[in-house]
């Protein structure tokens, strides 16, 4: 982006910048360090001198013992060492400080996430089999519903989202969803269109739980979904974006990326990959499924990385399934076969699809389309274009474009 922008003096000139605001303050401080040094040995030696020369004259002249004066020189050096790590410690101290803010600032901008935290601890108390250590806020706990129960209710209950208002903590101000209501229906495949910044990459991040509404709730099967634990939630959800992140691990891995180990076989791996019609590509690839993908998958396309992800979702098998703009990054050959491999993923799933090219949704069973942070119609492709509203005419701003 900055190549880009030409921009590269501009960068390279706020980077000296900081750099010399960094070496001036460490030369500042080795500077006051040197001098604190300096200044307590002067201090010593010209101490230590007097006392040589006050004491051996004292001592020669009988009026002071030898002992006497030994312990005076033992005394100097304590004292002064006291000094000078006293005035170390204080140049410590100062740096802990600026820390200590530092920690307090970023503790204090976030509101601590009560169902992350206590599932973390409960998972750290089931590692380490201790049991009630009071850390622990046990009514919390005593809420959470089972896992099996939490699987059980997403594979066979429609998702509700009720009433849900929604702001981002950065942008509280500013409402995103303002009662938003849709039923997500189980086992069928809903899709959500609109504008953009109508809210729909929203949608998905309250139904990931990233988020959680600020008013109203997302239910399954009547049950809000707080109830459950985040890591339960999560194995219940599989989502695929428009730039899905891949780990700096290997094809492979990124695919299973999860899963335990001994339940995952290279087999399965390798069909999960080829119903994503991702087989192909990786096989030539240097190291085949052992070829590493980079920071964030960076060695591969954005295609590459969005089959990735599609063979991922396909082997994590979770009830409920968000595409959101899955194969935006797709040419339409492979598009289109990658779309054969989600139809297969969708079916008996509660799939949630976003998308832009409207072509990929028609077959939906349910259209919903947002709009200012509400649900402005639903329906079936024919029955919308029938009203004769916003989707239809999203489509025939769409069929325009493409003749
Ligand atoms: N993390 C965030 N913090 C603050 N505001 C955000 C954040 N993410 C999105 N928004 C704002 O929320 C609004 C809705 O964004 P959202 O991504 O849900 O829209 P969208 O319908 O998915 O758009 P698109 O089709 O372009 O992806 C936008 O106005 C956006 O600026």
């Amino acid at each position: 982006m900055v190549r880009s922008f030409g921009g590269e003096k501009r960068q390279i000139s706020m980077f000296d910048n900081l750099a010399l605001a960094f070496q001036n303050s460490g030369t500042k401080l080795g500077v006051l360090k040197s001098a604190n040094e300096s200044l307590t040995r002067v201090v010593v030696y010209v101490s230590l001198m007097a006392l040589y020369i006050l004491g051996g004259s004292k001592v020669s002249a009988g009026k002071l013992s030898v002992g006497t004066m030994a312990s005076f020189i033992g005394y100097t050096f304590t004292l002064t060492f006291a000094v000078q790590g006293a005035v170390n410690t204080l140049g410590d101290l100062r740096g802990t400080f600026a820390s200590i803010e530092r920690i307090n600032s970023i503790l204090s901008a976030k509101d601590i996430d009560d169902s992350l935290a206590y599932g973390l601890a409960k998972e750290l108390q089931d590692s380490n089999g201790v049991h009630g250590n009071g850390t622990v806020n046990k009514l919390y706990m005593s809420a959470l519903k089972s896992s099996s129960s939490c699987s059980n209710l997403a594979w066979s209950g429609d998702i509700h989202l009720e009433e849900v208002h929604f702001s981002y903590p950065m942008r509280s101000d500013v409402e995103i969803l303002n009662g938003l209501d849709l039923t997500i229906e189980c086992g069928k495949i809903t899709a959500l269109v609109g504008p953009s910044g109508a809210g729909k990459s929203t949608v998905v991040q309250l139904l990931a739980r990233y988020y959680e509404p600020t008013h109203g709730r997302v239910t399954v099967a009547g049950e809000d979904i707080r109830v459950f634990d985040k890591r339960e939630w999560s194995r219940v959800v599989s989502l695929v974006n428009q730039d899905p992140v891949l780990f700096s691990v290997s094809v492979g891995e990124n695919i299973a990326y999860g899963l335990p180990d001994d339940v995952v076989s290279k087999d399965e791996i390798i069909k999960a990959a080829k119903a994503a019609n991702a087989h192909e590509f990786i096989v030539s690839l240097p190291q085949g499924y052992d070829t590493l993908v980079g920071e964030r998958g960076s060695l591969l396309s954005g295609g590459q990385r969005q089959r990735i992800a599609i063979a991922r979702a396909l082997l994590k098998d979770s009830p409920i399934l968000i595409l959101d703009e899955a194969t935006s990054a797709l040419d339409t050959t492979s598009e289109r076969l990658v779309q054969e491999a989600l139809n297969h993923l969708m079916k008996g799933r509660t799939s949630l699809v976003i998308a832009h090219r409207l072509s990929t949704v028609q077959n939906a069973h349910r259209i919903a389309v947002c709009s200012d942070g509400k649900i402005a119609e639903l329906g079936t492709h024919a029955e919308l274009v029938a009203i004769g509203g916003r989707y239809a005419s999203l489509v025939a701003t769409q069929r325009l474009a493409f003749e």
